[in-house]
């Protein structure tokens, strides 16, 4: 596995008036190039913490950040970032959100037939077809989630972060939109980190978990999913060697969470 983001001996602390928030102790990890990783963990345990120094939003307060191989100054033009936030621009339609990014110029810079078909496919795709004049206030939340992620797509980045894009939708469009994310990654080569306090959702679509503990975050566990692909969230539970999984994770997860957990 190349890596594409190296995390070497990471450690961040936030400092609020006299306050020390020790957000992330000594975080060694890797994310291959490809590879789908899921990071399950303790409300408060450093996770958007790790995906915004990967977006370069952040500095590491001690340790080594690398992209590709070399450290990361500014901010990581290469990557995707959906946030928990809904950051959709509420004056904005469907269609003019999703296109934002191609009028941002660098390599995104396209003639405008090109753009004009990469926005076509990009809402096709996700499944937004019909709804391109809309505004984010006429949209239901999974609509709006569809739209986020194809505006993270269009401009084709090498690495997309997503922080629980699927946290507050309910049981059955999440796996809706599991299934069309997988649909969308499998193939493509892209690498895609994935932020979840769902440990059947992590082993549903990563290729690796990584599992932290409670704050400071830590890497606690690293488990390799060796499910088959192309997977289909709706029955890969059901797949011999899942259960297995879960207690694993679940073993390692759970004396944190009830520790540990800010929620
Ligand atoms: N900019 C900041 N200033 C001060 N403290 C911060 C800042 N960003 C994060 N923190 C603190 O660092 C810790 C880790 O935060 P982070 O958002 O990374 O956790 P998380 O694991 O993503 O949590 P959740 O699962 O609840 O989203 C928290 O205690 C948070 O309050």
């Amino acid at each position: 596995m190349t890596p594409i983001l190296e995390f070497h001996d990471i450690s961040k602390v936030f400092f609020k008036g006299s306050q020390q928030i020790h957000a992330l102790s000594q975080v060694t990890a890797e994310v291959g190039d490809g590879e789908l990783l899921a990071i399950v963990g303790p409300s408060g345990c450093g996770k958007s913490t790790l995906l915004n120094l990967a977006a370069g939003l952040m500095k590491p307060g001690t340790g080594r950040l690398l992209y590709r191989g070399h450290p990361l100054t500014g901010v990581n033009t290469e990557v995707a970032y959906i946030t928990q936030k809904d950051n959709l621009l509420p004056w904005r339609t469907v269609e003019d959100n999703i296109a934002l990014p191609l009028g941002l110029g660098g390599r995104a810079r396209l003639g405008k037939h090109e753009r004009r078909e990469r926005l076509a496919r990009q809402i096709e795709l996700v499944g937004l077809s019909g709804f391109e004049k809309h505004y984010p206030s006429e949209l239901s939340g999974g609509m709006r989630k569809r739209a986020q992620l194809a505006r993270s797509l269009v401009y084709e980045p090498d690495v997309l972060l997503m922080d629980e894009p699927f946290g507050a939708l309910d049981a059955q469009l999440k796996l809706v939109l599991q299934a069309e994310l997988l649909r969308t990654w499998e193939g493509t080569g892209k690498t895609l980190v994935f932020v979840t306090h769902d440990l059947t959702e992590a082993i549903s679509l990563a290729d690796r978990v990584i599992v932290m503990s409670s704050r400071p975050g830590r890497i606690k566990a690293v488990e390799r999913i060796e499910l088959p692909r192309p997977r289909d969230p709706f029955t890969i539970r059901f797949e011999p060697g899942f259960g297995e999984y879960f207690d694993r994770l679940w073993s390692a997860l759970r004396e944190d969470i009830h520790q540990g957990s800010e929620a």
